[in-house]
């Protein structure tokens, strides 16, 4: 079982973020939560025991000076072709295919670090992935050292992952599979329990959230 995974998260432009989430805060405040839960979402990967490297594949400098000032090693979207391709660009390109990579989105500000471990862990030798909540879509595909990543996120991208030929993870990783891309889904947070910096901001917008230590 490999304990020395690299983390890849593609982030986007912060001003173009998280389309779908509008209207959840006040518009003013929009890309302060998408990069709350970006700077939640890496402080938990980094707390991870099996992750040893952090590696944010972005073009916004607030969200790459953020997450640098966590650990995070920072590249820029040289294809700038949308979230496969950035994917693909940080875990065969950078990472490069010796090392065992994983990737997950930026939006995950109820992740804890031990629910990462625990998928990785159930990572065999092939590629595997975790589905999000509803089932439809993923949060984390992992390749193991010497294959390609070969990302197929977007609508449907359980079924897509599944149909080429990677493994579901199974297990309890509700603050993992919880990513949020709609208000129903930051609402969902607010019970889970959110990152000191999505509930610092929740909470300023006088918005009642359990908050939870990044253990
Ligand atoms: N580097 C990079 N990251 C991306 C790109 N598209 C999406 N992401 C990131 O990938 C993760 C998952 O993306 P989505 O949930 O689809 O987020 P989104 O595109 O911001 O959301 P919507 O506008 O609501 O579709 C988030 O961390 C995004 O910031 C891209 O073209 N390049
Ligand atoms: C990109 C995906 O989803 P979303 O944009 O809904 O986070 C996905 O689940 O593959």
């Amino acid at each position: 079982m490999a304990s020395d995974w690299v983390a890849v998260m593609p982030v986007k432009r912060l001003t173009a973020a998280k389309s779908r989430l509008r209207g959840a805060v006040p518009a003013a405040r929009h890309a302060d939560l998408a990069l709350a839960m970006v700077r939640d979402t890496a402080t938990a990967v980094l707390a991870a025991a099996t992750v040893t490297e952090l590696l944010v594949v972005t073009d916004d400098q607030v969200a790459a000076a953020a997450v640098a000032a966590l650990g995070a090693r920072v590249v820029p979207d040289r294809p700038d072709a949308g979230l496969n391709e950035a994917m693909r660009y940080g875990a065969d390109e950078v990472a490069g295919l010796s090392r065992y990579r994983a990737v997950l989105a930026g939006d995950l500000p109820a992740l804890r670090p031990g629910q990462l471990d625990a998928a990785l862990a159930a990572a065999g030798p092939g590629r595997g992935f975790v589905a999000d909540a509803a089932g439809s879509g993923t949060v984390l595909l992992a390749a193991p050292a010497g294959e390609p990543l070969d990302p197929r996120f977007g609508l449907g991208s359980a079924a897509a992952h599944a149909a080429s030929g990677a493994r579901p993870l199974e297990g309890d990783w509700p603050g993992l599979r919880q990513d949020v891309d709609t208000p129903a889904d930051l609402a969902t947070v607010l019970a889970l329990g959110a990152g000191e910096h999505t509930c610092a901001l929740l909470r300023d917008l006088g918005l009642k959230v359990a908050c939870v230590s990044a253990a």
